[in-house]
């Protein structure tokens, strides 16, 4: 199937020389959730910035439908949609009016219905007489997602959909991404919040310094790079590893209280080596008295990988 956006070289160098974006290439598919995880000024808003028309990209080509946005920006445009990290909306405007006007901006036809349904499934329903400036930060968040569904988008950018809301808030937010997913909407989303990629996405994408340095199926990169940790506390301190043990990542640790495993590929191997090693303490007459299993986390993925990319 057409990539629904297909970057290639995309590269951007601000007035002053810095490279934002470094021959960024990136194929998204039709219908995923896919999330652009880095750290602060690795180039995310500006990557959104440059599909969305706000940043003049400095090289490379963007594809949008089919449409080459260089040439057909307006045609691929009204089906792109972006929640911006802040808002640039009118204050003094009511709930109902923002998020009406959004939707004839894009040249479509009033529906109250529509948006009457887009203001209840966000619990703003309630809110939309009242003007913008005297909601809370996490209705206002709301209000911006209300906007950019008001024109129906096909491809929907969220820059830090989630940023600084309380953690209930983020939870009801990741209801209605799933929502919007179900009704076949296309999400690139940006987060802070590893665990909203964890939880959210089908791929992701690692962009640090404005290099895209990894892209895979969320599962697939817990299971490439993900490891099991696990420390076996002894009863008896020992002084070296017994011969059943040679082969397996472990070492002794805490003056030889404890035995610490650190291998696996994510897909359970882990898990598996820890149960042998317990067999093999038990086949050499060592006690043990606690285990402790842990699987990393993407996050622990994360900071592994832009580790490497800092060195
Ligand atoms: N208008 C601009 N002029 C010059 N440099 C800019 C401009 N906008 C962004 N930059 C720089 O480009 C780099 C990438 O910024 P960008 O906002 O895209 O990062 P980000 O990954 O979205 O960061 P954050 O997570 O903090 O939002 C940063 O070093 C930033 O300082």
């Amino acid at each position: 199937m057409e990539p629904i956006l297909e970057l290639k070289g995309l590269t951007k160098v601000y007035p002053g020389g810095l490279k934002a974006l470094d021959s960024v290439d990136l194929s998204i598919r039709r219908g995923e959730i896919f999330a652009l995880l880095g750290p602060n000024g690795a180039g995310k808003t500006t990557l959104i910035g440059a599909v969305c028309g706000l940043v003049r990209s400095s090289g490379g080509s963007m594809h949008a439908f089919g449409h080459d946005l260089a040439i057909d920006w307006r045609k691929a445009r009204s089906r792109i949609g972006l929640v911006p990290q802040e808002m640039a909306t009118d204050m003094f405007e009511t709930v109902w009016r923002a998020v009406s006007y959004s939707r004839g901006l894009f040249g479509l036809a009033p529906d109250k219905g529509r948006i009457e349904e887009i203001l209840k499934s966000l619990s703003l329903w309630d809110k939309r007489d009242e003007q913008i400036r005297a909601l809370s930060g996490g209705m206002k968040r709301r209000v911006l997602i209300a906007k950019a569904l008001a024109h129906e988008p096909d491809l929907l950018f969220l820059d830090e959909p989630t940023a600084g809301v309380d953690v209930e808030l983020r939870k009801g937010m990741w209801t209605i991404i799933d929502q919007m997913r179900a009704r076949g909407v296309t999400i690139i989303l940006t987060t802070h919040y590893i665990e909203e990629a964890e939880e959210m996405a089908d791929r992701v994408g690692i962009i640090s310094k404005g290099r895209l340095i990894m892209v895979e199926e969320k599962e697939a990169m817990m299971a490439k790079l993900g490891r099991t940790e696990a420390h076996i506390a002894l009863a008896e301190p020992l002084t070296e590893l017994p011969p059943t043990l040679t082969g397996y990542p472990v070492e002794l640790e805490n003056d030889g209280t404890s035995l610490r495993y650190r291998g696996g590929d994510g897909t359970g191997k882990g898990k598996a080596e820890v149960a042998e090693i317990t067999k093999a303490l038990t086949r050499s007459g060592i006690d043990y008295t606690g285990i402790d299993t842990r699987e990393s986390s993407l996050e622990d993925i994360f900071v592994s990988l832009l580790g490497e990319d800092a060195a």
